[in-house]
């Protein structure tokens, strides 16, 4: 027998098999109705792999084809792998293992650099601080985040003469290095892979922009300067006798929307990723060999009308290893305004959001996740997402 429950005032029928998700947003509180189903693997029809490597292309036709198939998977499942992206494997393994060696010292050491410490919320969350799903369990994770310094991004000249406009949205602090400088190599391996998913991203956004039917430099003003932040997760195996004895369904990390542009998710092979489909089935973004999982944030939702889809995420690591992931986040520059582009409104489909600016869109969901459980939150201005 269908169930009801109350969701946002109203109350709704909750078919046989189902049940509802709450999420966080911007806008508050949102509900899904999803499966009970395992997750089941997802097929390459479903979330499909595309060479990346033609965005590099001399030629518009080519790079006009690979927008095409972004589109298709964008305001499908809002996910795709990406292969050829050019980023070398030596920088991602070099980063991996940096992660590795600093989440692998003990706690009083990852404490120096603690995310507590930080004005813009930098740093380590250690376990158990974050829970990224109200009615999910706290998420079996550490991490360390750090955003956009100009001082290490190639394409920057001067610092000094950046607008003031756009300085005043940085987020960066130093003592993310300064206090994790005991391991020799952290910072420039973790800076070298940042810059190198700055660079893959700088063209992405580019064939996001064709794939849009836009000039294909109309974002590059807005993301000269981005919110791009680069997070290194760590989830532990999480054992069988944790999930026993819990109350609420155990997570890696819960399930939620990411809220900028677009993310950029490099998994190691032991799997966990889970990918809400718009049918409520659950399914395993398991991990390809040399390839990142690319996923469309919330705000490129909303500037698209809706066509290209934000989809529910989560990871479990249920794998006997530890399992690591290093996203690395794309938005505009913080002081950035954009409304509905031009191309995602006609007659039949007329705006349904008014411009908001980057920093207004972070505060926002700052506030509803705030608002949603007093404290805390990923995917707000406590992390770099
Ligand atoms: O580790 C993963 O597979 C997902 C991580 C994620 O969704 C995030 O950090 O936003
Ligand atoms: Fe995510």
């Amino acid at each position: 027998m269908a169930t009801e429950v109350l969701q946002q005032q109203a109350t709704v029928q909750v078919p046989d098999g189902c049940t509802i998700l709450e999420l966080i947003s911007a806008y508050g509180p949102v509900h899904r109705t999803i499966k009970k189903d395992p997750p089941r693997d997802a097929t390459l029809e479903e979330i499909p792999i595309i060479e990346i490597s033609r965005i590099f292309s001399d030629s518009l036709d080519v790079r006009k084809t690979v927008a095409k198939e972004i589109r298709d998977a964008a305001a499908t499942i809002g996910f795709f792998y990406m292969k050829g992206h050019g980023i070398p494997e030596k920088v991602i393994n070099t980063a991996l293992q940096s992660a590795q060696d600093f989440f692998h010292q003990p706690e009083e050491i990852k404490q120096r650099v603690n995310q507590a410490n930080s004005k813009w919320f930098n740093g380590w969350n250690g376990p158990k601080s974050h829970r990224a799903n109200a009615v999910e369990s706290l998420d079996v994770r550490e991490s360390f985040g750090f955003r956009y310094d100009p001082r290490y991004d190639p394409s920057v000249d001067d610092v000094e003469s950046i607008p003031q406009e756009i300085k005043d949205g940085f987020r960066a602090e130093e003592y993310c290095w300064t206090q994790t400088a005991n391991l020799s190599h952290f910072k420039t391996d973790v800076l070298e892979y940042w810059r190198s998913c700055l660079a893959v991203a700088r063209r992405l956004i580019r064939i996001f922009a064709l794939a849009l039917d836009l000039p294909e430099d109309y974002f590059d003003a807005m993301t000269s300067h981005p919110d791009a932040a680069v997070a290194l997760n760590y989830y532990p195996s999480i054992p069988d006798s944790v999930v026993e004895k819990a109350d609420a369904e155990v997570v890696s990390i819960g399930s939620h929307t990411d809220l900028q542009f677009f993310t950029m998710l490099w998994q190691d092979q032991n799997g966990g990723l889970q990918v809400l489909n718009r049918d409520g089935q659950w399914l395993n973004a398991k991990p390809i060999e040399g390839t990142f999982v690319v996923n469309i944030g919330d705000y490129l939702m909303r500037i698209t009308n809706d066509r290209f889809i934000s989809t529910v995420h989560r990871a479990k690591n249920f794998s006997k290893n530890e399992r690591y992931s290093m996203p690395f986040f794309l938005g505009f520059n913080f002081n950035e305004t954009c409304g509905v582009l031009p191309s995602c409104v006609d007659s039949d489909h007329p705006a349904k959001y008014e411009p908001i600016s980057c920093s207004e869109w972070v505060h926002l969901r700052f506030k509803a996740t705030n608002l949603e459980r007093g404290s805390g939150g990923v995917h707000d201005e406590t992390r770099p997402s």
